[in-house]
């Protein structure tokens, strides 16, 4: 048993003071009837609207009835992931709420006045009836009846009414929009009534309605017809139902719910929760000297933890502080540098160990915890390490989160809020469309690798400036020769045309930062970049203690300037929630429910039935099935394995990545050395697909260091040898930067689309001023400045 699987362990089964009691209910709970249930939802279940219990309380009291629960919440909304909203309901949840307070008021009036009338209710209904009659029309008293003594009487009755053909169609209406509930669906939930299962339990419930239904049910029913009331009338009814008729289903989906629950995180890591640790929030814009003092009290420290976005950060961090004196070792997924005597570490965070203890700990670009993919290993990092003192740096977009982390830690939050050294100005003139325009110390900004070489080459042919180049694709190594390029003032290298990989923590003497588009592609469609982003990007510009201290901005096109000034103008947007993953120790107890399933299947169904708390999300793990899909037909890899593999850091969208890591995977399985199996060129490039090789030859070394510490080294024996080619092939990318000047290719070597056969550097019409144009005429929402497609 690992040692993440007793945690998790301790997790689960130890209700200690914050394991929520909603958790400890969960995995103890059997419910006997909807009475017991319906207490339940209403004193511990988050998916009720907390505001709604004290009225509720309220009205239980009133009437002495146990039994009578209202089941509020919005009853329309879609089943969204499994996340309990805890109460924030989305769609419609106005109305249902106006409905709502209606209906409770309604129910106290008649409860308030009747408060004998229905304490006796179940001796004496008829009595009951008499005092009601004259206030209340039949279905009125249906609906403030138990939910339990309904049901009964329903399963009694063997001679259901004959419905006319009118009714027998609403009710089926009825039974339909029931069916489609979000709120009905996710509330099954918690008696253990799965969403696969929830339609086929609705069709057997309305199979029972029709053969059973009294007459003041279903006229009650009818005339409230396909609706939210209708579906809160008919829940209490259905749990009872369910319960009563699906115990199996309910046993098996209860422990399929326990072995995917993702609730209350801060848990997973008792040892963590037994210290008090201080947390201090750096929190402020670019250049504001957030990392540089969160940096001196790591320097201090006697054993210091740097956790960063990026493994060029990563070095430039370990470089920066070994310079100054202070032992520190490099621990990245690819490469581990261990300096003798060092107690200090710097490394990428998705290495950060839970296990160690250290004095000091600092989690850079702490805002990536609401990073859709990513964003787990920042939230593991701040619930899980195990430091007296940890140094968070960020903007203040999660700062809230990370207050609400703070009190359910029991850690102990400062916060230091920072101004930028030098205030951003944006430059109104623009490049006015033409590149000739460009300056030395500027950098210009594209999202893409088609358009980064297009501009590179338009400025090279067009002026005297030369580019240095960095994107994503390239290696650290690459990047980093390319910046200390740019930066070094004693050669011709002036300009750096780069994509948003230069947007994180990179110190880089830049005058200007020239937006050459302002709309990129991501992995699906053409989108306007975020606000957060631009600023982030805009940031670079202007570095205390470079050769340019004052930051300046601007845009290529006229036509994006106002986009521009809109996004740094605009405040940073609070994140609700962030990103979640489960240990492979969650997935693999998960797995005990499917033993016939693939792994890609059974990450789907993890992600369709776990629980979260509401302020965190499960990250997308698309590229994680991507891989997991291919890795299928091979024999013979562990769970453990395949969950490992899927993690490599691999360009799903290049084949020939994925075919080497299908290569080292079935070499892996079947226990033999995993050889690298590739040569690299003499020279450099000397045309983009020759470029585009290199890259990709540097993914797949990178990714077989990236195996050797994530597998048996013995399998990879070669690590020695990949180091070398490494170097080679990221110096070979350098050299053949230096000469690029050739129009860049696809990776995926598609035709050519017509627009792609133009000269020069001419960019699609403005995408942000359609989105303007969408957003002036109200056809889009005014929140969706990030999510205009093309
Ligand atoms: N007190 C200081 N003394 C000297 N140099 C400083 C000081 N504070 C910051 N700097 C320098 O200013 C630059 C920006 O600081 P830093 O990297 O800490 O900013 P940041 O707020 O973390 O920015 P980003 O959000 O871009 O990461 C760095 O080069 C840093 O060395
Ligand atoms: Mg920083």
């Amino acid at each position: 048993m690992g040692r993440g699987l007793v945690t998790f362990l301790f997790r689960v089964y130890t209700p200690k003071k914050n394991v929520s009691r909603v958790k400890f209910m969960l995995s103890n709970r059997h419910f006997h009837s909807s009475r017991q249930f319906g207490n339940w939802v209403s004193d511990k279940h988050p998916v009720v609207p907390p505001s709604d219990v004290p009225r509720r309380e309220l009205s239980r009291s009133l009437i002495g009835l146990a039994g009578k629960v209202s089941y509020f919440g919005d009853a329309n909304v879609r089943p969204s992931s499994s996340v309990v909203e805890n109460g924030d309901d989305g769609d419609g949840v106005r109305d249902s709420n106006t409905e709502r307070s209606k209906d409770d008021e309604d129910d106290i009036d008649c409860f308030k006045e009747n408060d004998v009338c229905d304490s006796m209710a179940v001796e004496s209904e008829s009595e009951t009836d008499d005092i009601c009659s004259e206030r209340t029309v039949s279905g009125e008293r249906v609906s403030v009846r138990d939910p339990v003594e309904l049901y009964q009487e329903l399963r009694n009755n063997d001679n259901g009414v004959k419905l006319n053909r009118s009714d027998w169609e609403t009710i089926q209406e009825v039974f339909k929009y029931f069916s489609r509930s979000g709120w009905a669906a996710n509330q099954s939930l918690a008696i253990y009534i799965g969403r696969s299962f929830f339609p086929t339990a609705v069709h057997k419930f309305l199979t029972f309605f029709l053969k059973k239904c009294s007459a003041d049910v279903t006229e009650h029913l009818v005339s409230l017809g396909p609706s939210n009331a209708a579906v809160k009338f008919l829940f209490p009814i259905f749990v009872e139902f369910c319960i009563e008729e699906f115990p199996d289903e309910i046993k098996q989906f209860r422990s399929m719910i326990q072995s995917a629950d993702l609730t209350a995180p801060q848990t997973w890591f008792p040892f963590a929760r037994a210290m008090k640790r201080k947390i201090v929030y750096h929190c402020g814009p670019t250049n504001s000297g957030k990392t540089y003092n969160a940096l001196q009290r790591f320097m201090e420290a006697k054993k210091g933890i740097y956790c960063s976005p990026l493994r060029l950060l990563a070095m430039e961090v370990f470089d920066k502080v070994n310079a100054q004196g202070v032992y520190c070792s490099l621990h990245t997924g690819q490469e581990k540098k261990f300096v003798p005597f060092s107690n200090h570490v710097a490394c990428t965070v998705e290495m950060v160990s839970t296990e160690e203890l250290y004095d000091v700990a600092v989690i850079d670009e702490i805002q990536m915890m609401s990073d859709p993919y990513r964003g787990y290993a920042w939230t593991r990092a701040l619930l899980g390490l195990k430091a007296d003192e940890i140094h968070l740096c960020g903007d203040p977009t999660v700062l809230n989160v990370v207050r609400n982390i703070c009190s359910d830690t029991g850690d102990e939050l400062h916060e230091h809020h920072y101004g930028r050294f030098k205030p951003l100005v944006v430059e109104a003139k623009t490049l006015l469309g033409d590149l000739r325009n460009v300056r030395s110390g500027d950098c210009v900004v594209a999202f893409s690798r088609r358009e980064i070489f297009e501009v590179k080459m338009a400025i090279e042919k067009h002026t005297s400036h030369r580019c240095c180049v960095i994107y994503g694709a390239l290696p650290p190594e690459t990047r980093r020769q390319q910046a200390n390029l740019f930066n070094d003032q004693d050669n011709e290298f002036d300009v750096l045309v780069a994509s948003d990989a230069v947007g994180m923590g990179l110190n880089l003497n830049i005058r200007r930062v020239v937006f050459y588009s302002l709309s990129k592609y991501n992995g699906d469609k053409i989108v306007a970049v975020p606000a957060s982003q631009v600023k982030q990007i805009a940031g670079r510009a202007g570095r205390r203690g470079s050769r340019y201290p004052d930051g300046l901005t601007t845009t290529l096109h006229l036509d994006d300037l106002d986009y521009l000034i809109e996004c740094l103008k605009q405040p940073f947007e609070e994140v609700k929630r962030v990103g979640l993953f489960p240990f492979f120790e969650q997935v693999e107890l998960f797995a005990g429910q499917f033993p016939n399933v693939t792994f890609c299947q059974l990450l789907e169904n993890f992600g369709e039935n776990c629980r979260l708390d509401g302020s965190y999300f499960l990250c997308r793990h698309d590229h994680i099935k991507k891989v997991a899909n291919m890795l299928e037909k091979i024999q013979g890899l562990s769970l453990e394995d395949r969950f490992n593999f899927c993690f490599a850091p691999v360009n799903i969208r290049d084949p020939k990545a994925m075919y080497h890591l299908l290569r080292f995977a079935s070499a892996y399985s079947q226990n033999v050395p995993v050889s690298i199996a590739m040569g690299i060129p003499k020279g450099s490039a000397k045309n983009d697909a020759e470029l585009l090789d290199l890259e990709t030859k540097h993914q797949v070394l990178s990714m077989y260091l990236w195996l050797s510490h994530h597998f048996r080294e013995e399998t990879f024996p070669y690590v020695k040898k990949v180091e070398e080619m490494a170097v080679n092939v990221a110096d070979l990318l350098g050299k053949s930067l230096i000469n690029a000047c050739w129009k860049p290719e696809s990776r995926q070597r598609k035709k050519p689309k017509p627009e792609e056969k133009k000269e020069g550097y001419e960019r699609p019409r403005s995408l942000v001023k359609l989105h303007e144009k969408r957003r002036d005429d109200k056809s889009a929402p005014a929140d969706n400045a990030s999510k205009v497609t093309a």
